[in-house]
């Protein structure tokens, strides 16, 4: 549904994107994590055709992107784009219309989005007495008002509390599942991107670092589970780790380590005795480990990989 190939983009010398290479399938969600800066917006403005590219192509259903994919594509944008004293319903008609919705189809098109925000009953609302919840599922609706194929998601729930949260990604997963849309999400919450992305590519620096489903991530780190502990004697606790063969992690401000076998919380409070530890966790490979290693480079990546 989109490919993306050796795609370079460059601002008045900063380089944006570095021959930058990616495939979506048809009716796949598709999450591209980054670091701020990394490149992820200026890709989808690429995309949908608001820039040009330095070097390299983008593919939207087998065509060239321009005018004639656009109609093809919905984004729903970090910054909600709504006319806030219009009411949804207006919001809806608006870009239904810029779009080219025939008059005859946009009533019922926009009342069957509004209904699938669960915003039937706020239509006559004005965009500015909605919640900030309520506006992200409008802009949701707003993205998808033409039924587009490929729908681009930056940063959907970023700012919204855990119930909103909770709305829009159950509306991710309908749209994928109930009407196969192709989704290129981008998010800094990487529970977020574990919990809806079939596939996951990461970039840093204009670069793809890595890609695969979350167990061909999970594969690049070579442990069981991960322990954290607290202890005011770290040195200890790493030489200690060490010698039982745990690899260790600083994650942010915690000391972590790879274990390589599942062991039973007595068993590693045993193997740690005479260490003084404060708390002790563990915790299944997450993505927001993996994430860590890559964008550090803490751990090798399939280029870094094939170049030796
Ligand atoms: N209009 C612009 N003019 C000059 N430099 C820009 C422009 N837009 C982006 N950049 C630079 O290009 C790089 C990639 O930016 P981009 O916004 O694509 O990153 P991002 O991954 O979307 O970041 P974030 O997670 O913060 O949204 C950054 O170094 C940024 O400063």
């Amino acid at each position: 549904m989109l490919s993306i190939r050796n795609l370079s983009k460059t601002y008045r010398g900063r380089q944006a994107l570095q021959n930058l290479s990616l495939d979506i399938l048809p009716g796949e969600v598709y999450g591209l994590l980054g670091p701020n800066g990394a490149g992820k917006t200026t890709t989808i403005n690429l995309i949908c055709g608001l820039l040009q590219a330095d070097e390299g192509q983008v593919l939207v259903n087998n065509q060239v992107a321009g005018s004639a994919t656009k109609p093809w594509i919905g984004v729903m944008p970090q910054e909600n784009l709504l006319y806030r004293s219009l009411t949804c319903e207006e919001n809806l008609q608006f870009f239904a219309k810029i779009y080219g919705l025939p008059r005859r189809r946009r009533s019922l098109r926009i009342q069957d989005c509004l209904a699938a925000v669960s915003l039937s009953d706020r239509a006559h609302t004005p965009v500015e007495n909605l919640s900030g919840g309520m506006q992200r599922r409008l802009s949701l609706a707003v993205a998808i008002v033409h039924s587009p194929k490929l729908l681009i998601l930056d940063e959907p729930t970023t700012g919204l509390d855990i119930e909103a949260r909770h709305e829009v990604w159950n509306l991710i997963r309908l749209l994928s599942r109930e009407q196969g849309m192709t989704i290129l999400l981008t998010t800094h919450l990487l529970d977020e991107a574990e919990r809806l992305c079939q596939r996951i590519g990461i970039i840093k620096q204009g670069q793809l670092l890595t890609e695969g489903t979350l167990p061909d991530l999970r594969q690049r780190i070579p442990a069981c589970e991960i322990m954290t502990v607290e202890t005011k004697e770290p040195e200890a606790a790493i030489a200690r780790a060490q010698e039982l063969g745990f690899t260790p992690r600083r994650y942010g401000s915690e000391l972590a380590f790879w274990v390589p076998d599942e062991l039973e919380l007595r068993d590693l409070l045993a193997r740690f005795d005479g260490v003084p530890l404060d708390a002790i966790s563990r915790s299944p490979v997450k993505l927001e480990h993996i994430y860590l290693e890559v964008t550090q480079g803490t751990i090798q990546t399939e280029e870094a990989i094939e170049v030796e």
